[in-house]
């Protein structure tokens, strides 16, 4: 174990174990964590994802003491999230997504001064506190407004004044962007590359490819409880798609034609999206390679709309990282 790490977890497992059937109860037990090893660095924004399910949330709990592992260790600045709880919450703010938990009645600065009390802020620095606070996260001038008439995107930013009120150096922050719109997303993303600007050490996580590539220095990609993989966004994008990607819009595309150009040489995968009436074919293909017209003729007489070439983007790999098997 490493001290000068912000996080480390070390070979973290968790289980549930849930009873289903009402006559006949069977116990029935859920590996939500499989063993997960990962840091962070001090100063870092890292970001874990992966599909509903695939243990993010877990994961986040154990690490700021709200659940205990079933195995393996994990330390926060050094200390125990089991054996040091204390000294891990203190040092420590978490944000989950959705916007609930705030005083639609009050203000935001009367919310904040709320839970400056309830977190035990030293009451000489709370005024401070909460000014630098509300110009942190973008709220200047509509600090004394309610609550009741902030958008999903203020609240969010909110959220986060509120979770740094005791100035932890670790800041988790659980799918932040939720159900935000594009002008609030960024605003939010905005908010979140200061954290590190201002020397906290950042775990996110989200479900919006492009949000981890704009913000994230590393990403680990989380499937049924394992990392199938960890690196910076780029290389994300090299581990599973060292070339370039083919879009081909089909209508009523069968799964042998799939295969068929699956089978071109030079192309490395083949990822279908449905997108209304269309499937969308995500081809993935080495640089260098000319595999249009071949993959086009491996798909038979299949409608095809708009085909166009493009460079990989991180929601590519991630796709394939999560829907198919990994490389190597
Ligand atoms: N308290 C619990 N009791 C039983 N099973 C649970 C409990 N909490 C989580 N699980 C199960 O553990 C697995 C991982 O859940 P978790 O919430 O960590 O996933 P997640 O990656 O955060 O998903 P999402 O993106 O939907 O938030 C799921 O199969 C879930 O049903």
């Amino acid at each position: 174990m490493n001290s000068d790490l912000a996080v480390e977890a070390v070979g973290l497992e968790r289980s549930f174990v849930t009873h289903t059937g009402v006559l006949r109860r069977s116990r029935k037990e859920v590996e939500a964590v499989k063993g997960v090893s990962f840091h962070l660095e001090r100063g870092e924004l890292f970001g874990l994802l992966g599909p509903n399910g695939a243990g993010k949330t877990t994961t986040i709990k154990m690490l700021i003491t709200l659940l205990l592992p079933t195995a393996g260790t994990a330390r926060v600045l050094g200390y125990d999230v089991v054996d040091d709880v204390r000294e891990v919450r203190r040092r420590i703010g978490y944000v989950f997504g959705g916007d609930r938990g705030l005083y639609e009645r009050l203000s935001a600065r009367d919310n904040l001064r709320y839970f400056s009390e309830l977190y035990g802020v030293d009451p000489r620095r709370q005024k401070a506190r909460i000014e630098e606070l509300v110009e942190l996260v973008g709220l200047t001038g509509r600090e004394h407004e309610r609550v009741e008439g902030f958008s999903r995107g203020m609240r969010q930013r909110l959220h986060i004044a509120r979770g740094l009120l005791h100035d932890p150096d670790v800041l988790f922050l659980d799918e932040p962007s939720i159900g935000i719109d594009p002008v609030g997303a960024r605003e939010l993303r905005a908010t979140i590359g200061s954290l590190v600007d201002v020397g906290k050490t950042v775990l996110l996580t989200t479900h919006y490819m492009f949000e981890a590539d704009e913000l994230c220095d590393r990403i680990a990609v989380i499937r049924s409880g394992e990392i199938v993989a960890e690196g910076t966004p780029q290389d994300l994008k090299r581990l599973v798609t060292a070339g370039r990607v083919l879009e081909i819009e089909t209508y009523g595309v069968a799964p042998d034609a799939v295969a068929a150009a699956t089978g071109v040489p030079g192309v490395q995968g083949v990822v279908v999206e449905e997108r209304g009436q269309q499937q969308v074919l995500i081809v993935q293909f080495e640089a260098g390679a000319e595999v249009t017209q071949t993959v086009l003729a491996s798909l038979g007489d299949v409608h095809v709309g708009r085909v166009s070439a493009r460079e990989p983007t991180l929601e590519d790999a991630y796709i394939q990282l999560v829907t198919q098997d990994v490389p190597g």
